[in-house]
């Protein structure tokens, strides 16, 4: 098995991101020194796979062992209450620290608890999707869900460091390999083209867990997730006309709105696909693109297998995407590419605009 990759963040609170195969024997080097604590918050549905992760922990810390809902069930301040009441009764200090072992949405719920735990305690990530492992995990977006919609309340909080673990992709359903390349390719049309061709050339082997070809992708991805968070860490804005980190936003106004309209039946992935084709379509229209950059977005999440069309009640849709965090006021911001690579903010799009674009996207133009 070749070496592991490690990938460092920079900045105020730098951390490292290794990428590799059996990574659990790490996971002290990333807690750091002082820890006598750990609380393992994990998918509970990967008891089994979760294994040498606690068996790592237990030679070295005192464990509270936590299984956590499924997927998105994960998001809620229910289930993060539950958390504090756990740690509360263990007596967790703020020198005792969190690791979270599971797909985004556990990696969402265990930041935010960590982040909110005594105002902040130390948490390590070992994210076991794709889609985890490319985004969730890193750049400290920590958060859950409320009945208004996607990740309405969180918190910024880096983690110490992050374990990719590619060994644990293994028996990960294609359907959620899938769903990471929504993100992955996300990145390739804001920031790394490299990864566009990666995936048009072999998109079979973009989808298989152990190959090389997805290795690079999701070392490519993280890196691009990694220069945007270390310049614009909290979304404050970017600079010469870059949005800053709300570029790793493209395609998501309109996927947290389908996700909320499905009751999140629909993975973020596959969202984040129909987002992007909506995007570049509004692109189009707005003469900021040409057909062939805008016809690229479906060619390529649809080769992969994900979605590119939805069609839910556009009114409903609109309105949730007025609380996307993105927009100021009663006015809408659009993430959408001026150019391969290009992304800037499109603000306060006309309405007809949009609901001509989502009908295009949904069989109706
Ligand atoms: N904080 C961020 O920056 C950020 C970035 C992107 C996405 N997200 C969030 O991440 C979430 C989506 O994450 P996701 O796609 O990983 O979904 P998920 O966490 O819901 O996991 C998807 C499914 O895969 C299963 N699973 C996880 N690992 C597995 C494995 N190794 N083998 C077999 N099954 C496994 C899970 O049990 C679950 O059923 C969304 O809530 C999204 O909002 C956050
Ligand atoms: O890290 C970011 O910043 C992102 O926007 C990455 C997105 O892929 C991710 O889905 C994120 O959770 C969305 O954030 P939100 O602020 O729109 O909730
Ligand atoms: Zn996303």
């Amino acid at each position: 098995m070749s070496e592991p990759t490690t990938l460092h963040v920079g900045g105020a609170s730098p951390y490292d991101v290794v990428i590799g195969h059996g990574l659990a024997d790490r996971l002290p080097g990333l807690l750091g020194e002082g820890v006598e604590r750990v609380a393992l918050l994990f998918a509970g549905d990967l008891n089994e796979l979760a294994r040498p992760v606690l068996d790592a922990l237990v030679a070295e810390y005192d464990v509270l062992a936590l299984g956590l809902p499924d997927g998105e069930n994960a998001k809620t301040s229910s289930v993060a209450n539950d958390c504090w009441e756990a740690l509360g009764e263990a007596g967790f200090t703020r020198s005792d620290a969190v690791v979270t072992f599971g797909g985004g949405a556990t990696t969402d719920l265990g930041g935010f608890v960590a982040a909110s735990w005594l105002r902040g305690v130390k948490v390590v990530h070992v994210p076991t999707t794709v889609l985890a492992m490319v985004d969730a995990a890193v750049g400290g977006k920590t958060g859950i869900n409320t009945g208004a919609g996607k990740n309405l309340v969180g918190a910024f909080h880096e983690p110490s460091g992050v374990l990719c673990d590619l060994a644990l992709l293994d028996g990960l359903p294609v359907e959620e390999v899938r769903a990471g390349l929504g993100e992955i390719i996300k990145c390739g049309f804001i920031a790394d083209p490299a990864i566009l061709t990666l995936v048009e050339n072999d998109p079979a082997a973009a989808q298989e867990t152990g190959s090389a070809v997805l290795r690079e992708l999701v070392t490519r991805a993280i890196q691009v997730k990694i220069d945007v968070v270390v310049d614009d860490l909290k979304e404050t804005g970017g600079r010469d006309g870059h949005p800053g980190r709300e570029v790793l936003n493209y395609g998501h106004t309109l996927a947290h709105a389908i996700e909320r309209a499905t009751d999140y039946r629909i993975r973020h992935g596959e969202a984040v696909a129909i987002g992007c084709v909506f995007v570049a379509e509004v692109a189009r229209r707005s003469g900021l693109i040409a057909d062939e950059l805008a016809d690229r977005h479906a060619r390529l999440f649809g080769a992969v297998g994900l979605p590119v069309g939805f069609d839910g009640d556009w009114d409903e849709l609109l309105e949730t995407m007025k609380v996307d965090k993105k927009s100021r006021g009663s006015q809408l911001r659009l993430v959408v590419l001026h150019d391969l690579a290009d992304p800037r903010i499109l603000a306060g799009p006309a309405e007809d605009l949009l609901r001509a674009s989502y009908a295009a996207l949904s069989g109706g133009a």
